[in-house]
Order: C-alpha cells, then sequence, then structure tokens
C-alpha cells in the first residue's frame, strides 16, 4: 500500500466497520455487465467447476451472450439515482454510522464496499487503514453464511491485506440469519404490509440458491435459510400450511437447492391459490434478484399459470427496525474496541517514555 502511514508513538486506536454487499455493474449496460459478471463467474468460490472446464463455457457461452440479457433486466429497475442494490447500501452505512455516533470517542469510521465492481474491497480496506484504522469488523450484509457470498468477501479482505505493512485487527460477524432483532425488523415489515394490504393465502420465504452440491460437501447456507424461514414463520404466527421456504435465482443446469421458487409459484398458480404474497429476507436491499426475478417475473410466472392475487414485499431496506438491529450486531462484536480512547495526556505521556527509551520519533 503506497500511502500508508508511519508509525507514530502515543497513536490512540481507531476502529472501522466495513459493510461488504454482493456488488452490481457500473451501468445497465451490456458493456459494464460483461466485466461484471467475468469477475463475479471467475470467482472459485462462486464457479466450483474445474478451470479447464469452466473458462470455455464462461468466455464460449456466458459472456458473448448474458451480458445483454442481464443488462435488459438492470434496464428494468435501475433508479435515477443507480443501481437500487447500491442505493440502498450506501443509505444503510449513513445510518448506521449515525446510529454509532455516540458509541465511542471518537466514534467508528463506517463504510461500504462491494465484492465485485465498486467501491471495490481493497480500495476501501486500504482507505480505512490509510486513515489509521487500526482495528476492521467486517460485516457482510449477508444475513445467512454461504461460501459463495460471505466467504468470498473474507477472501477479497484478506487479499487485499496482503500489501498492508501494518496490518489491522480484523473481526469477522459470519452470520446472523437467527439475530432476534434480524427476525423481529422481518417479521414486523410483513406485519406492517399486510396492515396495509391484508394477508394472503401463502406466504413464500424466497432465498436465493446455491448449488445442491455444496450443501453436500458441507455449506451450511440452506440450513440457515431453512432456520430463517422457520423463525419469521413463528415471529408471525403462521402455520405450516401459511408459508413455504423456496430457493430462487437457479444459475446453469447442475441441481440446486429445492424447492424453486419460480416452480413453486406455477404449482401454486394451477391450483388456483387465490393470492401469495413473497418475501426474501436472504437480501437485506433490494436488488436485480428480488425487484425483478420476483416482483416482475414471479408475478408473470404465477398469474399466468391461473393465480390471482400477486404481492411481493419489499426488502428491510432503510427500516429502522433494521438499522437498530444491524447496530446491536456491530456493537456486540465491537466488544472491548468501542472503550473511551485513552486522553491525551495518557497519550503524550506514553511516547515521552517511548522517546525517552529511544524510540524512532
Ligand atoms: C444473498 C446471497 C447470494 C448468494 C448466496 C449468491 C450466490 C450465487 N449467485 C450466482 C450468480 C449470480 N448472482 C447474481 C446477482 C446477485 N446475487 C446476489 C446475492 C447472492 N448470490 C445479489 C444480491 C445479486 C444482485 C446484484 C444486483 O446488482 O442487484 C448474478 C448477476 C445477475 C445476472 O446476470 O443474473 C449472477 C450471475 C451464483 C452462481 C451463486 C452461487 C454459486
Ligand atoms: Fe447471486
Ligand atoms: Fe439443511
Amino acid at each position: 500500500m503506497s500511502n500508508e502511514p508511519e508509525f507514530q508513538h502515543g497513536t490512540p486506536s481507531k476502529t472501522g466497520v466495513l459493510l461488504i454487499n454482493l456488488g452490481t455493474p457500473d451501468a445497465p449496460t451490456k458493456e459494464a455487465l460483461r466485466p461484471y459478471l467475468r469477475e463475479f463467474l471467475s470467482n472459485p468460490r462462486v464457479i466450483e467447476v474445474p478451470r479447464l472446464i469452466w473458462w470455455p463455457i464462461l468466455y464460449g457461452f456466458i459472456l458473448p451472450f448474458r451480458p445483454k440479457q442481464s443488462a435488459e433486466k438492470y434496464a428494468l429497475i435501475w433508479t435515477s439515482e443507480g443501481s437500487p442494490l447500491k442505493v440502498h447500501t450506501e443509505r444503510q452505512t449513513a445510518l448506521l454510522a449515525e446510529a454509532l455516533q455516540n458509541s465511542a470517542n471518537p466514534a467508528p469510521m463506517v463504510e461500504y464496499a462491494m465484492n465485485i465492481g465498486n467501491p471495490s474491497v481493497a480500495s476501501v480496506v486500504n482507505k480505512m487503514a490509510e486513515a489509521g484504522c487500526d482495528r476492521i469488523l467486517i460485516i457482510p450484509l449477508f444475513p445467512q453464511y454461504a461460501a459463495s457470498s460471505t466467504a468470498a468477501a473474507m477472501d477479497a479482505v484478506f487479499a487485499a491485506l496482503g500489501s498492508v505493512r501494518n496490518m489491522p485487527a480484523i473481526r469477522t460477524v459470519k452470520q446472523y440469519h437467527d439475530h432476534s432483532g434480524y427476525i423481529a425488523a422481518l417479521a414486523q415489515n410483513i406485519r406492517d404490509y399486510w396492515e396495509q394490504h391484508g394477508q394472503p393465502d401463502k406466504l413464500i420465504i424466497s432465498f436465493h440458491g446455491v448449488p445442491r452440491r455444496n450443501l453436500d460437501k458441507g455449506d451450511p447456507y440452506h440450513c440457515f435459510c431453512q432456520k430463517t424461514g422457520r423463525l419469521l414463520a413463528e415471529a408471525l404466527n403462521l402455520g405450516e400450511e401459511q408459508y413455504q421456504v423456496c430457493f430462487q435465482s437457479r444459475f446453469g443446469r447442475a441441481q440446486w437447492l429445492q424447492p424453486y421458487t419460480a416452480e413453486t409459484l406455477e404449482q401454486l398458480g394451477k391450483a388456483q391459490t387465490r393470492r401469495v404474497d413473497i418475501t426474501c429476507p436472504g437480501f437485506v436491499s433490494d436488488c436485480l434478484e428480488t425487484l425483478e426475478e420476483i416482483a416482475i417475473e414471479g408475478k408473470k410466472t404465477f398469474t399466468e399459470a391461473g393465480g390471482k392475487e400477486y404481492h411481493y414485499i419489499p426488502c428491510l431496506n432503510e427500516r429502522a427496525d433494521w438499522i437498530d438491529a444491524l447496530s446491536e450486531i456491530t456493537r456486540s462484536n465491537l466488544q472491548g474496541w468501542l472503550e473511551p480512547a485513552p486522553s491525551q495526556e495518557m497519550l503524550e505521556q506514553s511516547k515521552q517514555r517511548a522517546l525517552a527509551m529511544g524510540a524512532h520519533k
């Protein structure tokens, strides 16, 4: 790292909090989608197929076609401020910084980074190290741990630290799929929606899928999604017939976690289900996967199969109860790092002692 500050005796510790989300293209165009998809789908945490088999598929069949198809989908959900995922992540970061304002003196530096695209994890980790953060708490914005999302984000942090000489202490939050504040916020979001729009016959709780073989190889993601779904249903007092956990966004031809959301919606439509509501607790921000795949495509699938009414319930986004939960998760993982900073006098004394003992400055 080129601008790393020189070590100074008597410098108080500075704490940083880094939120990491998946990432999104810079624009809803095929030119912006190509490098985004190339970076995403080149990550062995995401695609576990041997490289010799995967490269011809990626470069021969996916990158020539998918950027255009995906760009058309992004264009449907793009806002005047940019990609919804980025807009919500930015706002959540500002709200968390505000919530932590009085937690310590100085208040922690709160930043966000994207694992794919901008701002990159490397650029933000370097910025925090340059600003003097010698302790950084990493919080992936994925409540349910998966190797393809959470571990990939952690890999990016440690890769970035490879070029930092005075490496900060790092703490990581692995998961918060069963955190009481997170579950309560999810439940209240749904109750608020039902108060305004009435209740459905069935609530679909849809999570992003991963290949089925990841579960067989020991990835706990499936179990964490099931637990979030069950806790959410319990908080809403739903009986087993009133909800279903499903998995969306299947990519490629391999078997993914089941039941698939699209197939379930089709079956419910064919069964003439009057009304289905759908919620996506694995995404804390609305994004392509919720606004296009679930809100737009899902509705088409359900109604074309014969279903009557379909409601998509938005993600937690900037809800105050979610920001409170995120702040609670942050504070409990910062324990011991939020102690009052030593006084100027104490710092000066420690510096003078170091100088008297022959320190370099
Ligand atoms: C919530 C956690 C996520 C997991 C787990 C996850 C796994 C996973 N994803 C793909 C392939 C794609 N995902 C894409 C978009 C996307 N994925 C997540 C989250 C998880 N993915 C989010 C939040 C988004 C949306 C980003 C946005 O800009 O709004 C895409 C790109 C879009 C597209 O072309 O369809 C792909 C591709 C795999 C293969 C995978 C696990 C192995
Ligand atoms: Fe994904
Ligand atoms: Fe399981």
